[in-house]
């Protein structure tokens, strides 16, 4: 950590349904114990947005969507604004998502706008970049992270509007982590990319690890310089290894 106060963000994919909210209960419940020593956040599909936030009010849990349209209304069948996650009460929006730009093949200049609208909607955005294996092992992390992060990220970024993601592709859902040195290469790198470009706001914005977090690499994970907290797929699922991962930020 650098300072900041971290994030523990829970992304939940499309994954829940209204019986959900009783594990939501329990992390409303749990979050005042040792979690509270970071920002809590989750990420439901876009089906629960509303009922979470009600369900929110009160406790230092906070919801956020995963997508965003980058218009705020028209004719875009299927799809949800930035506008309309705000109104349904979330207060961050994921864009860019790796899953995103491979299934439905977002480019950074589209994660840019999206971005973009959650800023319009005074939504945090939540950018994500990260390399492939491929891309590993052909030595081209950082490449592909800079140019990310140089396509993606808006003008105009600060520490209150926007949170980076670090999530290389080969570790989501793979049970695989990059060891501490890499991950802290990586995030120097976009630290440094961050403040050359936004200068004493770049230094503020939270850079968070993702890819196979849970609770028993947490706390190695969290201890790694500017790794200011956590995105978290599967094991946000549950309210007992979400809890738990929160507890062991530095
Ligand atoms: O993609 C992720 C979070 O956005 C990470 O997913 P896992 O934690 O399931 O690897």
């Amino acid at each position: 950590m650098t300072g900041l106060r971290p994030l523990i963000a829970g992304n939940w994919k499309m994954n829940g349904l209204k019986a959900s909210a009783s594990e939501l209960g329990q992390m409303i419940a749990g979050a005042g114990g040792p979690a509270q020593k970071a920002d809590l956040l989750i990420c439901p599909p876009a089906t629960l947005v509303l009922a979470f936030a009600g369900a929110v009010q009160g406790s230092p849990l906070r919801i956020g969507a995963q997508d965003c349209h980058p218009n705020p209304s028209g004719a875009h069948t299927g799809d949800t604004s930035a506008e309309m996650l705000a109104d349904s009460g979330a207060t961050a929006i994921i864009v860019g998502h790796s899953e995103r730009r491979a299934d439905h093949g977002e480019t950074d200049a589209l994660v840019r706008q999206k971005a973009e609208a959650a800023w319009r909607a005074a939504l945090i955005a939540i950018v994500c970049v990260g390399e492939t294996q491929d891309q590993r092992d052909a030595g081209q992390t950082l490449e592909v992270v800079g140019r990310q992060l140089a396509g993606s990220l808006p003008d105009g970024a600060t520490a209150a509007n926007l949170v980076v993601a670090y999530e290389p592709v080969w570790a989501i859902g793979t049970g695989r982590t990059p060891t501490p040195k890499d991950v802290q290469d990586v995030h120097g790198f976009i630290r440094d990319q961050l403040t050359q470009r936004f200068s004493g706001e770049g230094a503020r914005i939270r850079i968070l690890y993702g890819g196979s977090v849970k609770p028993s690499n947490a706390a190695e994970l969290m201890a790694v310089p500017n790794v200011n907290g956590a995105l978290i797929g599967g094991a946000s699922l549950k309210a007992t290894d979400f809890l738990a991962i929160a507890g062991a930020v530095a």
